[in-house]
């Protein structure tokens, strides 16, 4: 099934400034308790994304939206095709074959993933999950808890919530930690996974100008997000993706507007 990985050239395929290229990228689930039946979640997508471009995933509930984002982040292993990034220091490697301590290394220095859930160890300190990304993007202790404590500043994170337990915190300030700790300092390519789903209207508003000014930096983002506001007001391009394929690719009013119900389709 891997053949083709091999013949793709996928320095070819990330040319200086595109920072991820994928390509017929497949995921099958087998569901064991059901009959073994496999679930063809993504069926051959190509997408591409530059450096400072914003590219929202869009699509109704099933598409294979957060499949794709996974598989990216090595969360889910792929069934066939290529993950091609290309490194801070120019290397182009593909994530969907890499060995995973190398994905792991890789994954702290280089790729920011922020989903709706915060998953930490439940005994571990707020400003320690958050100064932890700091130090697997190559800080120092002392660097990554100055990191921390302004990253937590920045999405309105109270200093007295500092030391406490991560498991007290409500939805929406673990979702803020999520991000704290997923933009400490800003990564290469940032996966975000309805990042503001749980958040009041102040802090959606102060996240989204977050994301927005990390890829004014140059930041590469991929996005899902099931608010079209979001969508309108970050994404620079946007894909939109049915039945596990990409039906759809371009500027977001266009795609949007020849797309309707898209957002509402959930
Ligand atoms: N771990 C899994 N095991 C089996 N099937 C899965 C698994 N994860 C996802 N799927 C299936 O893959 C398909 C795509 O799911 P995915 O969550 O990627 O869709 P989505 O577009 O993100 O949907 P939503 O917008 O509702 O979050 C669905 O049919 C889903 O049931």
């Amino acid at each position: 099934m891997r053949e083709m990985d091999s013949a793709l050239d996928l320095q070819k395929e990330l040319p200086e400034g595109r920072v991820l290229a994928v390509r017929g990228l497949t995921k099958d689930f087998t569901m064991h308790l059901v009959d073994g039946r496999v679930a063809h979640a993504l069926k051959g997508v190509d997408l591409e994304v530059e450096q400072g471009e914003h590219v929202a995933l869009a699509g109704p509930s099933g598409a294979g939206k957060s499949t794709l984002l996974r598989c990216v982040y090595r969360t889910y292993l792929t069934t066939s095709g290529a993950i091609g990034l290309r490194t801070s220091t120019g290397a182009v490697v593909d994530l969907a074959t890499m060995p995973d301590w190398d994905v792991a290394m890789l994954r702290g220095r280089e790729i920011g993933y922020v989903s709706q859930f915060l998953r930490a160890e439940p005994r571990r300190p707020v400003i320690e999950i958050v100064a932890r990304a700091g130090i697997a993007r190559g800080m120092e202790r002392g660097e990554a808890l100055d990191a921390a404590a302004v990253a937590l500043r920045r999405v309105g994170i109270d200093e007295a919530l500092w030391p406490v337990h991560a498991t007290v915190l409500s939805g929406g300030q673990k979702q803020r930690v999520n991000i704290a700790a997923g933009t400490i300092s800003p990564p290469r390519l940032l996966l975000l996974d309805e990042p503001v789903s749980a958040l009041d209207p102040v802090n959606r508003v102060s996240v989204l100008d977050l994301i927005a000014g990390l890829r004014e930096q140059g930041v590469a983002v991929l996005s899902v997000f099931h608010d079209l506001e979001a969508i309108e007001m970050l994404a620079t391009r946007v894909v939109v993706v049915e039945g596990g394929r990409v039906a759809a690719d371009g500027d977001p009013h266009e795609v949007l507007r020849a797309n309707h119900g898209l957002a509402v389709a959930r």
